[in-house]
C-alpha cells in the first residue's frame, strides 16, 4: 500500500499488489493498517485506488486454495476488520475504480462513501459465477447501494456490471475519463 498525500488533509491511498491487487491478508492488514494511522494524523479524506490497471481483483484466490482451519480464521478476521474499519471511518472516503473491481473489489468500492468508476470497466459481485456465495454484509452493502430486488437479481446472478450500467443503477457516483 502507498501513501500520497495530496494536501496535508487528502490522502491517495493506492493498492500495490501487482498483477491484480488480489486481497491477500497481509494486504488487508495493510489496508486497514494504512487507513487507521491517517485517521490518526488528522488527515480529512482518503482516494482509494489501484496503481495497475486492474483495482482489486477480489480476495486472492490462490491463498485460499487448501488453507488450514487457522489461516482462514485469520483470513477472515482480516477482511471483517478492513470491511468495519473503511466502511466505518470517520475519513471521507472516496474510491477511484481505476480497473476492474469484482467480488471482494467491489465490496471495497462499495465501503467507501463515494464512487468515480472509469470507462470500459466491470464491478460487482460474481462470487456465484463459481460456486460461492457472498457473506450476508456483502448483501447487505449491495442492498443498501442498489436497492434490495436489483441486488437480489445483481447476487444471483453474479453480474459484472459496466461502468455505463453500474452508473445507471447507482453502484457508482460518476464515471471519470
Ligand atoms: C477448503 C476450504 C476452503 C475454505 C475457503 C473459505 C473461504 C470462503 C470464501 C467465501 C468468499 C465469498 C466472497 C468472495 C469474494 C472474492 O473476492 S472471491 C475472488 C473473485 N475474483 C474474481 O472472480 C476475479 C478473477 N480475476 C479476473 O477476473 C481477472 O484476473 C481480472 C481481475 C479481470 C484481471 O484480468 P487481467 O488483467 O486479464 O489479468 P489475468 O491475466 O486474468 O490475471 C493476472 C494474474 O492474476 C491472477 N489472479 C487474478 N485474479 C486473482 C485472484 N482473485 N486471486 C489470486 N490471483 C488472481 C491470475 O491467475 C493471473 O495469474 P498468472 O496466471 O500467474 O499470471
Amino acid at each position: 500500500v502507498t501513501v500520497e498525500m495530496k494536501s496535508s488533509k487528502v490522502a491517495i491511498v493506492r493498492m500495490n499488489r501487482p498483477p491484480v491487487n488480489a486481497l491477500s491478508k497481509d494486504l488487508m492488514h495493510g489496508l486497514r493498517r494504512t487507513i487507521c494511522d491517517l485517521e490518526d494524523n488528522d488527515v480529512k479524506g482518503i482516494v482509494l485506488t489501484s496503481s495497475s490497471k486492474v483495482f482489486c481483483a477480489g480476495l486472492d484466490l490462490a491463498e485460499l486454495l487448501n488453507p488450514t482451519q487457522e489461516f482462514v480464521s485469520s483470513f477472515w478476521k482480516e477482511l471483517q476488520g478492513l470491511w468495519i474499519t473503511l466502511y466505518s471511518s470517520r475519513l471521507v472516503t472516496v474510491a477511484a475504480v481505476n480497473g476492474a473491481a469484482p467480488a471482494a473489489g467491489c465490496m471495497l468500492a462499495l465501503s467507501c462513501d463515494y464512487r468515480m468508476m472509469s470507462s470500459k470497466n466491470v464491478i460487482g459481485m460474481n462470487e456465484t459465477k463459481f460456486g460461492l456465495f457472498p457473506p450476508p454484509w456483502f448483501v447487505e452493502l449491495m442492498a443498501d447501494t442498489v436497492g434490495r430486488r436489483k441486488a437480489e437479481m445483481l447476487l444471483l446472478q453474479g453480474t459484472l456490471l459496466s461502468t455505463e450500467d453500474a452508473l445507471a443503477c447507482g453502484m457508482i457516483d460518476q464515471i471519470v475519463e
